[in-house]
């Protein structure tokens, strides 16, 4: 394990919007799903050692990040945020030695994300998003960090240059933490993902179990407001969605399957190899079983 959330409540200004989360960065990439406001950037920088839990712990193979090395830490953790980010006064080889000073290794680096290092020299409105999304990369492998974490790094992108994106993460090596309203990106780069709902977990486990056969009605809604790579994220549709309740299941008020019972809020149990909060689980996998 690289990295652990435990019973982890993060906040702004005395509001919690993250709560009680347990979540455990293991090999074979980590997921993080959700619709917009659910948390996963604010979980994201948490783990980035950018905003201290409230309540929990963050660990760093298991040291406490209050007491870990900072600078090691520093390095070995590294975020890919979208392409937006880059200084747009500095050339794209300025940009890439950033973090580590070395020039020299900028070549190399800009190779081994598959762009031409004669680009080295240009600015990075001079590139297209897909060139751009790989100088992002190419600079937070600069340090040579043990994992990544990414925040929607696709979501700009156009289908045929999310898939190369795509293709040339998978092949890094490098561990990641993927933040992304869309399932068919996990499915790729994930073994193990976290379904969050208003800051909270609904659903964890393989991520291909997660896929195929849902257990918690939310994660089944995402799953089929975005059917293949590419799609639109799963917006409010109308605006009509109702807000998430504010007590019991924060899901119930949108949930097709609500009944009385939800109005006190389920805790995470395991069902079909998976951890989920819903007391209707049994029914959405059987639901589905029968289609
Ligand atoms: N700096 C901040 N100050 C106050 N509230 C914040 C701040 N950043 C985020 N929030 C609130 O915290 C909640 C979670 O936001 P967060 O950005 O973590 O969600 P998200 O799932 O990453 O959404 P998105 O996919 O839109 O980025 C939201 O209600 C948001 O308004």
């Amino acid at each position: 394990m690289i990295m652990r959330a435990d019973g982890v409540t993060l906040g702004y200004g005395g509001t919690a919007v993250v709560h009680d989360v347990t979540l455990d960065i293991t090999e074979g990439g980590v997921g993080l799903i959700g619709e917009s406001g659910s948390g996963k950037t604010t979980l994201a920088r948490a783990f980035l050692g950018l905003l201290k839990p409230t309540k929990g712990t963050i660990s760093f193979h298991g040291t406490d990040l209050r007491k870990a090395g900072t600078k090691a830490f520093r390095k070995a953790v590294q975020p890919v945020f979208q392409a937006e980010s880059l200084d747009p006064r500095m050339s794209v080889a300025r940009s890439i030695a950033e973090g580590s000073r070395d020039r020299a290794a900028v070549p190399a680096l800009m190779e081994q994300v598959g762009l031409d290092p004669a680009l080295g020299t240009r600015r990075p409105h001079q590139l297209s998003g897909g060139q751009r999304q790989r100088v992002v990369i190419a600079r937070a492998l600069a340090v040579r960090p043990e994992l990544l974490i990414l925040d929607e790094p696709t979501s700009a992108l156009d289908v045929t240059v999310q898939a190369k994106i795509l293709d040339l993460l998978e092949g890094l090596g490098t561990e990641r933490l993927l933040i992304t309203h869309n399932l068919a990106v996990v499915g790729r780069l994930c073994r193990t993902s976290h379904v969050l709902f208003a800051g909270r977990i609904v659903e964890s486990g393989p991520t291909e179990d997660l896929l195929q056969r849902p257990a918690h009605p939310y994660t089944l809604a995402l799953r089929d407001a975005v059917p293949k790579l590419g799609g639109a994220p799963p917006v409010a549709r109308g605006g009509t969605e109702a807000a998430p309740a504010p007590t019991g299941c924060p899901f119930r008020l949108r949930c097709p399957l609500a009944v009385p019972e939800c109005e006190s809020a389920p805790e995470l149990r395991e069902v079909a190899g998976r951890n989920v909060a819903c007391h209707r689980a049994e029914l959405v996998l059987t639901g589905l079983a029968a289609r």
